[in-house]
């Protein structure tokens, strides 16, 4: 059996569709998306449709956990929701949360000896004591070994990982594809008119599709 990972859809159902087909899918491969399926993209209901009805597998990635916060009546005190959050609220199916509310925030694949998380591990910390936050939004690694979620913030935190397991991750669109000895960034950003890839097992193939166009401008997200 196959296992495709595939990097940010953020709502780009229709470059799904056109990496889908450039990977060759069929039913019986599996397929695990690394997090951030909703927002910022144009159809983020299409997507979670796709994934449910398909079968896919998912991590939860930082704007799915803010979207579920957000349908559970918990959003943060006092702020309002962002249009693209609100997009995402006004057309998920009941189906469609449930199946987005069942996902993890990693997942393993022993038999792979692969990890998959949408923000990333701080090595050295055990996947099981490994903080939300993180799993959720971590970037990079300062030289003290300080976990930031700012690109800025010191070096890739997969720069650091040592293994043994191979860490597939997204959400770092501004590195784009990261290549390190135990880890694997799959955030091309599509959504900002970059490409959505997968990594294809155990064929060890990186494959890309462009995106139709840029749906956010990169200058003008806060
Ligand atoms: N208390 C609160 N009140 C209201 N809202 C709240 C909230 N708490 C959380 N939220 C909202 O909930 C969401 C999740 O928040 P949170 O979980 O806090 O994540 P975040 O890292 O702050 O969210 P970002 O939108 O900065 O990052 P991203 O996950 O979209 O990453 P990406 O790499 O694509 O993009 C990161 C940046 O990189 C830029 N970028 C990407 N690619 C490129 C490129 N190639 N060149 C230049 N810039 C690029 C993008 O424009 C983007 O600015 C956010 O929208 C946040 O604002």
């Amino acid at each position: 059996m196959r296992t495709l990972f595939i990097g940010d859809v953020h709502g780009c159902a229709e470059e799904l569709d056109a990496l889908l087909s450039e990977c060759g899918w069929r039913p019986d491969d599996r397929v695990v998306l690394v997090g951030d399926l909703v927002a910022k993209g144009p159809d983020s209901a299409g997507v979670v449709r796709r994934a449910r009805e398909r079968g896919f597998l998912a991590v939860r990635g930082n704007h799915d956990a803010h979207v579920l916060r957000w349908r559970a009546g918990r959003g943060p005190k006092g702020k309002t929701l962002k249009p693209e959050h609100q997009q995402v609220l006004d057309t998920l199916t009941p189906e469609d949360w449930a199946w987005l509310e069942a996902q993890p925030l990693y997942r393993r694949f022993p038999e792979l000896n692969v990890i998959a998380v949408h923000g990333g591990l701080v090595p050295g910390v055990p996947l099981e004591e490994q903080k939300e936050d993180e799993l959720l939004n971590l970037r990079s690694i300062t030289q003290d070994g300080t976990p930031s979620k700012r690109v800025d913030g010191g070096e890739p935190w997969g720069s650091r990982w040592k293994g043994p397991e191979l860490v597939i991750f997204g959400h770092d669109a501004m590195r784009g594809i990261q290549r390190h000895p135990h880890a694997l960034g799959l955030d091309s950003g599509c959504v900002y008119g970059g490409r959505l890839s997968a990594y294809v097992l155990p064929e060890c193939r990186l494959v890309s599709v462009l995106a139709k166009r840029a749906y956010v401008d990169v200058d003008a997200s806060p």
